[in-house]
């Protein structure tokens, strides 16, 4: 799809990542603002329809914008779409590298969105936040959750299951979310950095994840990770550890091989056998460490230019976020969890946006994420467990997943 590159001169060089995502939350229009992993420049996207539609995931034929998939999303048919009318590239110092507009002369949205004079960046702080401490009985209902799931492991219900729990913590006032997102980019140089504005919902979904689910670069090239396994990324006097000495345990490795096994099973249905497999190598996300298998398809050579469609529908929602088997994992999981995941362990990202050498997609797992509404924030934490799972171990590993926000917020 081809844009415009026409914008007016104040909306293409006077803003700011700040100042485009301030104006679209006040003037309740969808906007979506990422950055990639290892990338500086920051994008942004804004609805002009001032809704979120509901789309197939089909790669092939999406206009360029923005996804958003709750957990529970058969086939990826119910998938929020934020399209991109209104689209710019910020360096990480806010200069516009690139500006566009998919909206003729006097659409309402240029008024509304622009009216005033670009504010800049005010308010470049994070209000006083109030963590409400997990009560004895929310541990207890977790970790009774996770011996219930162990004992169904032991029955061969399913091998592997992730269960998730919620933190709330409550600001004085709504958080300036750019300045949030702007931290997340400096502290978590590898994660997909994204924050999310769904006004029919009135809210905005924050977070930084290490986990790809589908990627579709300019030269087609598929690329998608096996993710598991958690241990602290720093020794007990706060001394970051070395990949090199990470001790795995046997749980971990099973864990971890399970999800590869899952992504191979998928490859398998659809008789790709030309995939890349590298790894598991453990890898570095914020405070915690994980086991990570990388794989990737050439999918010009196999002439599958549909590959990463195929595949999204087949591996959400991977063992690394659901279990294995998938359906009893996630029967499990919906009859056993206290809270709706919503958009946690979704997966969200750009669709078909262009880069220098043409449309891209990279969708990631909504994972370390916030759910902000008014002043009340809800973060989402899960832990993968097998039949040698520790409920008391597991719970902490969802407390050091929560830190990857909370630390932040906190600072
Ligand atoms: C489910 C989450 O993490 C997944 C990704 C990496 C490691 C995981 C684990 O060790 O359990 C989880 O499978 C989460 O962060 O909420």
């Amino acid at each position: 799809m081809q844009f415009s590159t026409h914008l007016s001169s104040t909306v293409q060089t006077q803003q700011t990542s700040h100042s485009v995502w301030q104006a679209a939350v006040q003037a309740g229009y969808p906007a979506a603002i990422w950055r990639l992993p290892n990338r500086t420049d920051r994008e942004v996207i804004i609805d002009a329809s001032g809704h979120v539609s509901t789309v197939v995931m089909d790669l092939e034929e999406l206009p360029m914008g923005f996804a958003v998939s709750p957990f529970i999303n058969p086939e990826a048919e119910n998938t929020f779409f934020l399209k991109a009318d209104f689209y710019w590239r910020f360096d990480e110092n806010g200069t516009v590298l690139a500006a566009q507009n998919k909206l003729s002369d006097g659409h309402p949205a240029f008024e509304a969105l622009f009216r005033s004079e670009p504010s800049g960046s005010k308010n470049e702080t994070v209000s006083t936040v109030k963590v409400i401490e997990p009560s004895d009985n929310q541990q207890n209902n977790f970790e009774k959750n996770v011996a219930r799931a162990i004992r169904q492991i032991e029955r061969g219900t399913f091998r592997k299951v992730v269960l998730a729990r919620t933190k709330t913590v409550r600001f004085e006032e709504q958080p300036d979310i750019p300045t949030l997102f702007n931290r997340l980019c400096s502290a978590y140089p590898n994660a997909f950095v994204s924050a999310v504005y769904l006004p029919d919902l009135n809210q905005i979904w924050i977070g930084a994840t290490p986990e790809r689910l589908v990627s579709v670069d300019a030269r087609g090239i598929f690329k998608t990770v096996a993710l598991a396994g958690t241990q602290p990324a720093y020794d007990t006097e706060g001394r970051p550890k070395r990949t090199m000495d990470a001790p795995w345990t046997q749980k971990e490795i099973e864990e971890q091989a399970l999800v590869g096994r899952y992504i191979i099973g998928c490859f398998k249905k659809i008789r790709v056998r030309e995939y890349l497999e590298e790894g598991p190598r453990t890898v570095v996300a914020g405070n915690l460490m994980h086991l990570r298998s990388d794989y990737s398809v050439d999918t010009q050579v196999l002439n599958f230019p549909q590959l990463g469609t195929v595949m999204l529908r087949l591996l959400h929602p991977t063992s690394a976020v659901c279990g294995m088997p998938r359906e009893a994992a996630q029967e499990f999981i919906l009859d056993n969890e206290l809270h709706p995941r919503e958009f946690y362990s979704g997966f969200l990202g750009p669709v078909n946006v262009y880069q220098a050498e043409g449309p891209e997609t990279h969708l990631f797992v909504n994972l370390r994420c916030m759910k902000l509404e008014g002043q009340e924030g809800t973060l989402y934490a899960g832990a993968g467990l097998t039949e040698d799972s520790v409920p008391a171990k597991e719970w902490r590993e969802t407390e050091l997943k929560c830190d990857t926000l909370l630390s932040l917020l906190t600072k």
